[in-house]
Formats: structure tokens, C-alpha cells, sequence
């Protein structure tokens, strides 16, 4: 299986340095054998494949493999005649009977693991996908970047799909939903746009943000909002901000996206960053110790689709220097792409150990009081979060309860300032880092 992990990550690089067309054409059909002595093996169609392939991408090859640190990156084509046209995924050929919407086979109920970061957000989907149009319409999901939010919309897509074959599911992202609107208005297609969208029973749309400043499609999407929702169709939206935060969205339309239910999902504590860890282990058939999975979740602290890339690249750079996985040759893999600043930190570590040092409980630091003796110790753990991790701004201020990232920003200052003029609060940092890291 960990062959397929490497050929995954090779793909992905090459996809990122050639066109679609070329990719299509010679990768999708590629397969990955084995990794016999450190040399991939490669079952190629045909040998005129095999040929161009050697021909024009073997250096590509090579530097992917190289990429994912194999020490001496090599490769070796098969022509295998019956090997299979790879499926997309995406564009999985739809039964003819009945056109199935855009959803990613592998995002679902039963794949999401749930922890306090994402509980709400979870209960909220399912209850929407017991009972489409009746529990909280729209359902409104924002957060970070990589958290699972279209994960979750897919979910309930599924979910619904196949609870209530009879209704339509209809997922989009905003863009799509901006371009689609766009060639119809051009080709002169609305009334065939309206129909389609208006006539679904469950609208998911992705990265709703997108659509601030966008007022021909701030307009289409109010008519189209408005069709479903008096129709009691079900309506799903995700965000990467709550609606108020959506600047130049217009409030007719931010108004509607608060009718229903908000929830956010927040960036996964350590032990929900390891179950899901384990849990991607276990769909792809690997066996992976605990204290191996523990490292990687503690490297990748605020995106799950850097968790699992870890994960998959640590595999893979195992399997092609031909040693055993262990927590060595995973900060090995690992070293090139996190910068020692980011290395094993977690920021709820982080909050406990500065807690901890001035005699406080980690609820003090993130709570609301204002006590002077919790002001000082709080601004250093936000100073030491932002300094030893990659957390933005706003995602302290989401950990430090909800705060403002003005206000975080305003502790780090204060923080810096103190470091530069008071040299107890120097050692303090220091101390503290040297036993964070
Ligand atoms: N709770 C979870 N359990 C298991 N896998 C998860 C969970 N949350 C996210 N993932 C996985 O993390 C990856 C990123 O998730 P997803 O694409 O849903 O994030 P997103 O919030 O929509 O990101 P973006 O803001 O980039 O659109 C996916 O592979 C998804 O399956």
C-alpha cells in the first residue's frame, strides 16, 4: 500500500509542473507496482506510453521522488496491457438513470472523526441530513482553512442521498456557481441556470466568501436563496468567516445566511488530530505506531489536509529509503518542510505549560476574566503561540476564547516590548520555549 502513498505525492508534483491535458494523457493511467530496493515500479498501458513517458518525464519523476527524500531517486517503467483508466473521483461516470451530484465519495458521516473542535458542526449536519428543510435551514459552517467544512457538506449530501433517493443534491462552489452564471448570462441560458438550482431539494455551496463583492451573483444567488428556502428546500452554506465578517456582502443576503443555524469548527486538539490520523491510516491499510502518528500530529497543528499530506509523505519516504517507519525517519521526512520554529508545538501545549509556570489553570488563561495576575501570563502564551506555531491572528484569538485579533496582536506588541527592556521577562521566554520545543 505504501507504494501507492509514494506514487500519490509524485503525482502531485507533477500536476503542479505540467497542463492538465499532458497530465490526463500520460499520468492517469500510470500505476504504481512496488517499491523493490528503493526503485519505484511503474505499470504503463502500452509500450509507446512507456517510451514518451521516459522520453519527456523522467527527470520530472525523478525530481518528485528526490522531493520526498529518497536518497537515491529511481524509477522503472512496466508495460502492463490491462492496467486500468484511473477513475476521477470527481467525474465518476454518473449511472445514466439518475445524474449523481458532485460529491467526493471518500467525505463522509462515517470518515469524520469528531472532537469539541468540530461537535457542534457535526451534531448540526446530521440533524440536517435526518431531516433536510425542517431542522435549521440555511446551515450555516465556517472555519479555517482545511478544517472539513466541505467534508461535512458532502456528508450530508451522501447522507441524504441515500436516506431520500427521490431528492436532488446540488453541491457547487462559488466560484463554479460565479462562472456558471457568467456563460449563462453570455449565452443567453438564465431561465436553464434558474431551473437547474431552483429545482433542487438539498443546495450545497462551498466558500461562500467568495461571492462578497460579486453583485450580479449576490443578486442570482438572493433569487435562488430565496426559491429554495420558501420552497423548504434545504440550503447549506460554508465560509471561512462568519456572515458578518463577509465584507461587501449585501445585508438582504447576510440577513438570510443568519436565519438559520451558524456553527464553526475550530482548529483539532492533539488527541483528535491523532484519531484522524489513525484513522487515514487505517483506510489505506497501514500499520503505523502510535508514538510515529503522536509526532505528526504534533508537527501539523491548524489544517487536516497538512495532517494527512504529512502522514502520506512521511510513509512514502520511508518506504523509498527502504527503512522502517519510527519517530526518527518521521522528523527526518518531515524536517524539510516544517522550520524548526514549527516543529512539535502545540498551542493548547502551550497554554498548559505557561499556566503551569505561574501557578494558573489553563481555563484562566483562556477565559474572559481580567484579572491583573491572568493579563501578563495570557499575553505571553498568545506571544508564545504566534512565535512557535504557524496559528494567524484571528485563530489565537478563536483559542485565547473568542478574543479579537486587534487584541492579540496588542499582547504580542506588549510582549516584544517587555522582552526588549526587561530582561527577566527575556529569560522567562526563553525558559519557557526551551521547554515547549
Ligand atoms: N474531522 C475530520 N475527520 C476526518 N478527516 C477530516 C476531518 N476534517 C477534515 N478532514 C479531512 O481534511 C481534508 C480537508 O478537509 P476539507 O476539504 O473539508 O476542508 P475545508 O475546511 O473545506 O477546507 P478549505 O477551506 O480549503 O475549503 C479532507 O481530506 C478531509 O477529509
Amino acid at each position: 500500500m505504501t507504494h501507492e502513498a509514494v506514487w500519490q505525492h509524485i503525482l502531485e508534483h507533477i500536476r503542479r509542473n505540467i497542463t492538465e491535458v499532458e497530465f490526463h494523457t500520460w499520468f492517469e493511467r500510470i500505476r504504481p507496482l512496488g517499491v523493490q530496493e528503493g526503485v519505484l515500479e511503474l505499470a504503463v498501458p502500452t509500450s509507446f506510453a512507456l517510451d514518451w513517458i521516459r522520453r519527456h518525464y523522467a527527470e520530472l519523476i525523478q525530481e518528485a521522488l528526490g522531493l520526498l527524500g529518497a536518497q537515491a531517486p529511481r524509477f522503472e517503467l512496466k508495460v502492463v496491457p490491462s492496467t486500468a483508466v484511473q477513475e476521477d473521483i470527481f467525474h465518476a461516470a454518473p449511472p445514466l438513470d439518475a445524474p449523481q451530484p458532485r460529491l467526493n465519495p471518500k467525505y463522509t458521516f462515517e470518515n469524520f472523526v469528531v472532537g469539541p473542535n468540530n461537535s457542534m458542526a457535526h451534531a448540526a449536519a446530521v440533524a440536517v441530513a435526518e431531516s433536510p428543510g425542517r431542522a435549521y435551514n440555511p446551515l450555516f459552517i465556517y472555519g479555517g482553512v482545511g478544517l472539513g467544512k466541505t467534508h461535512l457538506m458532502h456528508a450530508v449530501g451522501h447522507s441524504v442521498a441515500k436516506r431520500f433517493p427521490h431528492l436532488k443534491v446540488e453541491y457547487v462552489s462559488t466560484e463554479t456557481f460565479t462562472n456558471e452564471l457568467i456563460n449563462a448570462i453570455r449565452e443567453d441560458r438564465m431561465s436553464e441556470f434558474r431551473e437547474r438550482y431552483r429545482s433542487v431539494d438539498l443546495l450545497l455551496v462551498d466558500d461562500i466568501q467568495f461571492i462578497a463583492g460579486k453583485e450580479r451573483t449576490q443578486e442570482e444567488f438572493f433569487h435562488t436563496f430565496n426559491a429554495l428556502y420558501e420552497a423548504h428546500k434545504q440550503i447549506i452554506l460554508s465560509s471561512d468567516r462568519p456572515p458578518k465578517d463577509i465584507l461587501t456582502l449585501e445585508a438582504r443576503l447576510r440577513s438570510r445566511f443568519e436565519w438559520g443555524l451558524i456553527t464553526d469548527i475550530q482548529p483539532p486538539d492533539l488527541e483528535t488530530r491523532i484519531a484522524i490520523l489513525k484513522m487515514n491510516a487505517e483506510q489505506r491499510g497501514l500499520r503505523i505506531g502510535e508514538e510515529v502518528l503522536e509526532y505528526i500530529a504534533r508537527q501539523v497543528t491548524s489544517n487536516i489536509r497538512e495532517l494527512e499530506g504529512a502522514l502520506m509523505r512521511t510513509v512514502a519516504y520511508a518506504s523509498l529509503n527502504g527503512v522502517e517507519l519510527n519517530r526518527v525517519v518521521a522528523a527526518k521526512a518531515l524536517s524539510e518542510i516544517f522550520s524548526p520554529r514549527e516543529v512539535e508545538v502545540d498551542p493548547q501545549e502551550i497554554v498548559r505549560k505557561v499556566a503551569e509556570h505561574f501557578a494558573l489553570r489553563p481555563e484562566d488563561l483562556v477565559g474572559g476574566g481580567r484579572r491583573k495576575e491572568v493579563v501578563l501570563p495570557r499575553q505571553v502564551a498568545m506571544f508564545l503561540v504566534r512565535e512557535l506555531t504557524r496559528s494567524s491572528l484571528p485563530e489565537i484569538g478563536q483559542l485565547f476564547g473568542g478574543r479579537d485579533h486587534t487584541t492579540v496582536l496588542y499582547a504580542i506588541q506588549k510582549v516584544q516590548e517587555l522582552a526588549e527592556s526587561d530582561r527577566e521577562v527575556q529569560s522567562l521566554l526563553r525558559a519557557l520555549k526551551e521547554r515547549l520545543v
